[in-house]
């Protein structure tokens, strides 16, 4: 596959792939070289570093994977060096023009919990804020997707990847055999050289079709106390675990409007200098999560109320997914708007975050409009 541009790398994934698309390059990694899987995310960043640096000269100088929500021995940090990987440059804005490809119509939709018991999650989330002192804790839903023949993730992700031009979109195989597909636009961490950048998101709205009331969503965001709050509990934290690790740090003092084709958001991008040159991409990934963008603040406690509050397992949704390579330089995505795809039916996931102001009606609108991005992408009504 040398030589091949971004276009055919898209062309070329097939289910056990690592695909990863942004909007500067493209990665593809085929078949397992070296997997390393650890229930301790340290010690997995510690022994991709050592198998980077002492592997032999026959494979790739780079290691893909997927981190998950929380790591134990049934879903651990799983990252493996590829028998063969290929890079290309940013598949957009070629990719915006592909024809979409037509995926199988499921047989059943079922959402986990039910709506109605989503709502008074929320509303459980807002009294335990208070109650416990916490300033921020991330609720998720699922939606689970039934197929009567196999699930298709190599037509997802072309579509995937046609619709969000500024996405990190990704298909990473999971160590169960299963595929963690989507299109985030978050960037945890990326690092090249001495250089680190951040991009936390938190606070959203959905897109509309009409300009008007778009722009009046972008608007209310923008000014919207509650979103600028539960921003800033994420930057905070997010400066506060890199700061060791810096000489220098810039950090803006407002977030800015991010647009995703589904989603506004108010996102900050926070950039460091690095004081010591072997803290790898993984290593910072696995420090910062999980951040308050998806579990919540504190982080102990938020995850020990996410843990009574929602009703299935995160498994590797609101984890990371990224590469990290043999000099330490790399780019970790947030693996939101995704969903894991098994055989025959696939889970797709969304949260938001919430804080004493929250309103359950409105946090279950928001995980609805999340679910446009995969929805969108199987050529399902979005609603
Ligand atoms: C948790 C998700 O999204 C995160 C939560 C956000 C919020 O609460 O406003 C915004 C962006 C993401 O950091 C998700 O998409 O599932």
């Amino acid at each position: 596959m040398t030589g091949r541009g971004p276009l055919e790398l898209l062309a070329n994934y097939r289910r056990g792939d690592f695909f990863l698309a942004t909007a500067e390059r493209t990665l593809l990694g085929r078949g397992v070289h070296t997997a390393v899987c650890d229930a301790d995310e340290f010690a997995l960043a510690e022994r991709v570093r050592t198998t980077l640096r002492t592997a032999a000269p026959d494979h790739p100088p780079i290691a893909v994977g997927a981190l998950p929500f929380h790591s134990d021995t049934a879903t651990p940090g799983y990252v493996v060096v590829p028998a063969e990987a290929h890079l290309a440059g940013a598949a957009h804005p070629r990719a915006a023009w592909l024809p979409r490809r037509k995926v199988r119509t499921p047989v059943a939709i079922r959402p986990v919990p039910e709506p109605t018991r989503h709502l008074e999650a929320v509303a459980s989330a807002v009294t335990a804020l208070e109650e416990r002192k916490l300033r921020k804790v991330v609720l998720a839903r699922a939606l689970d997707v039934e197929f009567d023949a196999p699930t298709q993730p190599e037509e997802i992700l072309h579509n995937l990847v046609a619709d969000n031009e500024r996405g990190y979109t990704f298909a990473a195989a999971l160590p169960g055999g299963g595929t963690l597909l989507g299109s985030s636009p978050e960037l945890l961490l990326s690092r090249r050289g001495g250089t680190v950048v951040s991009h936390p998101h938190a606070g959203s709205a959905p897109r509309s079709a009409d300009p008007t009331t778009d722009a009046k969503h972008a608007q209310a965001l923008m000014s919207s106390r509650k979103d600028h709050l539960e921003h800033a509990v994420l930057t905070e934290a997010v400066v506060e675990t890199l700061r060791p690790y810096c000489r220098r740090m810039t950090v803006p003092s407002r977030p800015t409007l991010v647009s995703t084709p589904t989603m506004w958001h108010l996102g900050t991008t926070i950039t460091g200098e690095l004081s010591d040159p072997d803290v790898t991409a993984l290593h910072l990934a696995v420090a910062l999560h999980p951040t308050p963008a998806i579990c919540g603040t504190p982080t102990p406690s938020a995850r020990q109320l996410v843990t009574e509050l929602e009703e299935f397992d995160r498994g590797y949704y609101a984890g990371a997914v990224g590469w990290v390579d043999a000099k330490g330089d790399g780019e970790w995505t947030v693996s939101i708007r995704c969903a894991e795809v098994a055989a025959q039916s696939l889970r797709l996931y969304a949260g938001g975050g919430i804080v004493p102001e929250s309103d359950p009606k409105a946090e279950l609108e928001e995980t609805t409009a999340k679910f446009a991005t995969l929805l969108r992408a199987m050529g399902l009504p979005q609603e």
